[in-house]
């Protein structure tokens, strides 16, 4: 059995034991994991040469936001960590994110490794309509993922990070070349928690998601493993391929 990639599982957890629990859980089902905050505050680059050991990919998620100098030196430092993606915050602005996308290249050649996927994270999927209003926004909040998402493609991205409600206006404003990671991923039945813009695998891949980054529905699940296989089940089932 071959592991879907399209399925990213995000390692929400602050200690190696709990990382290694996971991991061996899901064996062969599952290939690619997300490193976030917490863990990397937690264990640093212990657990993404743990990952890389194992065979796995890494997407670290540590959203870089700062001013275009500060955000390329970091991006160019963490490319040095052989992970296949990294994010930084759209909300930067195009010249952080064409510093980063050069720091990155860079780095990458000077190193002779494969250059990390850069992806733009547009609007958080645990923002509702009432809190992006709150914020002082005044149009909808698919209207400004899809601004951004065009910034950041225009900007030398990757991809984007956006919510499933999002992905197929995406598509259809970006074309078919950017990735379209989508984290809020609930397979019917399952917790909200705090994520607001939902929708389940298949509807996310139906909708043109290229990615999708599943935490608590597997990781908090009872039984891990089926909790996956039941997603990846689902992902099969919808046939699409991005
Ligand atoms: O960048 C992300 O990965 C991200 C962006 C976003 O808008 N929403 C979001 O939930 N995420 C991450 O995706 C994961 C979702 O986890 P669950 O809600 O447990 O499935 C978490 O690790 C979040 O940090």
């Amino acid at each position: 059995m071959q592991a879907d990639k399209r399925l990213i599982v995000a390692l929400d957890v602050n200690d190696m034991n709990k990382v290694c629990e996971i991991v061996e859980a899901l064996g062969e089902w599952v290939a690619f994991y997300k490193v976030g905050m917490e863990l990397y505050y937690s264990v640093g680059v212990t657990v993404i040469n743990y990952l890389k050991s194992m065979g796995k990919e890494v997407f670290l998620d540590l959203k870089l936001h700062d001013i275009p100098n500060t955000v390329a030196h970091a991006a160019g430092i963490l490319t040095g960590l052989g992970v296949s993606m990294l994010t930084l915050h759209t909300g930067g602005g195009p010249a952080m994110m064409r510093a980063a996308a050069m720091a990155v290249a860079e780095k990458a050649a000077e190193l002779g490794i494969p250059r990390p996927k850069l992806i733009g994270v547009t609007v958080l999927t645990s923002i509702n309509e009432n809190e992006w209003t709150a914020l002082g926004h005044k149009t909808p909040v698919a209207d400004q993922v899809v601004h951004l998402a065009k910034l950041a493609q225009g900007a030398g991205m990757d991809g984007v990070v956006a919510s499933p409600r999002e992905a197929a206006l995406i598509r259809r404003a970006c074309g078919d070349n950017l990735l379209v990671v989508t984290p809020g991923i609930r397979p019917v039945g399952a917790n909200q928690d705090d994520q607001n813009r939902i929708a389940t695998p298949a509807a996310a891949l139906a909708a043109g998601a290229t990615h999708l980054v599943i935490g608590r529905p597997i990781t908090a699940a009872p039984n891990i493993a089926e909790a996956a296989r039941k997603v990846i089940r689902e992902m099969a089932e919808s046939g699409l391929k991005f």
